[in-house]
């Protein structure tokens, strides 16, 4: 059934549309397959909204070829299919090799492929029309991240009844870097088709403001773009685009009531370990932007300089897999995994290897006892867009144990000022912090752990939200 306006009558009146579905294939013993819930503090922030406003989701499921429609736990799934062709040219090629590196300072050098670029265009057409036919009239539709940057243009063009929002999860660059995008005009033209544009830090909106001043040639206010309000505007083709800052943060109380329930485990992992005097522990995908060379590095001068004792340190570096075929991918894997080695060799014994390091995701509960077990977390990003890793271990510490040492290059930083934080390109700045964090007195790691904690029950994944959708309806 369709409206006089040609729109579905019975369609989602909330849509959300991100590269992944929130749910994965799960193969059970006896062979058989299941749908489950995907564990992602998206899925879990948008849950209540879904579920009281009829909600979508349209997405990738991750696995080729595949267009299978699940509903799990109440959440419309509108999978989205893409070719193995596609996964190459728009996932890895366009999205993780031409995108991410651009956008996080261009730590590796983004290939510019008009191939790439093609198949970009094709699968966010491919995204706009699904959204399209699964929003009801007058729907709220919230497009997610830098993979998806064309699909709010187009589908304002399919339906211009809709209330579109766009959140960019990633740092977004400044003009000197972003101006190397051989398609830069189509991808601003792309976002500026949302009503309201989100961004984690006020830097990443003033700098997409002063990028369609330049490239689109608009006028943009210049006042300062404030954290959940004081969002800028843009007057663009008789409309007002919002622009504004909303750090995305966790579940910080089901988290916190989790890693307190995990019990003994984390005393047993300390045992397991040969309880060490100081744990150490790192918690990334593998990506080259997380600096898991940088903290072992740091860790390396350490030990060299008699700083700390490799005999009484063990740093548990947990490692998820990341975008395996990309070239910069396998480049760290195997810079990290050569230092390692190194590491171990050199200031190792049979019995006490200072690093243990481990190649595939840990499951929740296993991941929350390492956070209780942990006496420092190591989150020494040389660029991030937020990072839930620092806010998930502040939120497993209600003991008020453990330090966290942070990289100032995190969206998290900006919020997270207790932390030991540090530059990840000065030496002398990581060294310090990591060594400040595994030895300052208990009472003082105490009261930084206290403020950091405070800060991020205050602030969670909800609130994420609410301050988005609630700025995107004008209520703010
Ligand atoms: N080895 C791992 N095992 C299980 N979960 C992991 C692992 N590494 C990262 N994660 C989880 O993945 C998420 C990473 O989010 P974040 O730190 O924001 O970085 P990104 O989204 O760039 O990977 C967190 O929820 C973290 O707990
Ligand atoms: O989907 P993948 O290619 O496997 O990558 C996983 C996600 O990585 C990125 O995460 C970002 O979002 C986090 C939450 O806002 C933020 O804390 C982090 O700093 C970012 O790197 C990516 O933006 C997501 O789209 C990916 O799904």
């Amino acid at each position: 059934m369709t409206s006089p306006e040609g729109h579905p009558a019975t369609g989602a009146s909330f849509v959300v549309v991100a590269n992944r579905l929130p749910v994965d294939k799960r193969t059970l013993p006896d062979g058989s397959t299941v749908w489950k819930r995907a564990p992602g503090g998206l899925v879990t922030a948008l849950t209540p909204t879904l579920a009281t406003r009829s909600g979508a989701w349209v997405g990738w499921s991750g696995i080729p070829d595949s267009d299978e429609n699940p509903t799990v736990d109440g959440i419309d799934i509108h999978a989205v299919p893409l070719s193995g062709q596609e996964i190459a040219d728009y996932y890895e090629g366009f999205s993780n090799a031409t995108l991410w590196p651009l956008y996080h300072d261009v730590l590796v050098k983004p290939e510019y492929r008009h191939d790439w670029w093609d198949t970009y265009v094709t699968v966010n057409r491919r995204f706009a029309e699904e959204a399209s036919r699964a929003a009801a009239e007058g729907a709220t539709v919230w497009v997610q991240d830098y993979q998806l940057q064309l699909v709010p243009a187009m589908l304002r063009e399919l339906r211009p009844d809709l209330s579109i929002g766009f959140f960019l999860h990633i740092p977004f660059p400044p003009r000197e870097l972003f101006s190397q995008l051989p398609w830069r005009t189509e991808i601003l033209e792309g976002m500026m088709g949302a009503d309201l544009l989100g961004f984690h830090l006020p830097g990443g909106a003033e700098n997409f403001q002063s990028l369609v001043r330049r490239f689109l040639h608009v006028d943009a206010s210049r006042d300062g773009v404030g954290v959940r309000d004081g969002y800028g505007t843009i007057d663009y083709e008789g409309r007002v685009v919002k622009v504004g800052s909303f750090p995305i943060s966790i579940d910080s109380a089901t988290v916190a009531a989790n890693a307190a329930a995990t019990g003994d485990r984390a005393a047993r992992i300390r045992a397991e370990l040969g309880d060490p005097d100081v744990l150490m522990l790192g918690v990334d995908r593998l990506d080259y932007t997380k600096g898991i060379d940088v903290r072992l590095a740091g860790l390396e001068r350490l030990f060299a300089d008699g700083r700390l004792d490799p005999a009484k340190t063990v740093l548990v570096q947990l490692a998820s897999p990341s975008r395996e075929r990309v070239d910069s991918y396998i480049d760290i894997r195997n810079r990290i995994e050569q230092t390692v080695g190194h590491i171990n060799g050199t200031y190792g014994t049979v019995d006490h290897p200072p690093i243990r390091y481990l190649l595939k995701p840990v499951p929740r509960d296993e991941l929350l006892a390492y956070f209780r077990a942990a006496d420092v977390c190591l989150v020494t990003p040389l660029r991030d867009g937020m990072n839930l890793v620092a806010k998930e271990y502040i939120a497993s510490r209600d003991d008020l144990g453990g330090a966290l040492v942070l990289s100032e290059f995190t969206g998290a930083a900006a919020e997270l000022t207790e932390a030991y934080l540090m530059n990840p390109y000065d030496e002398r700045s990581v060294d310090d912090a990591i060594e400040a964090a595994a030895t300052d007195p208990a009472d003082v790691r105490g009261k930084r752990m206290q403020a950091l904690h405070d800060q991020v029950m205050t602030n969670d994944v909800d609130q994420w939200a609410q301050s988005f959708l609630d700025t995107l309806a004008g209520k703010r």
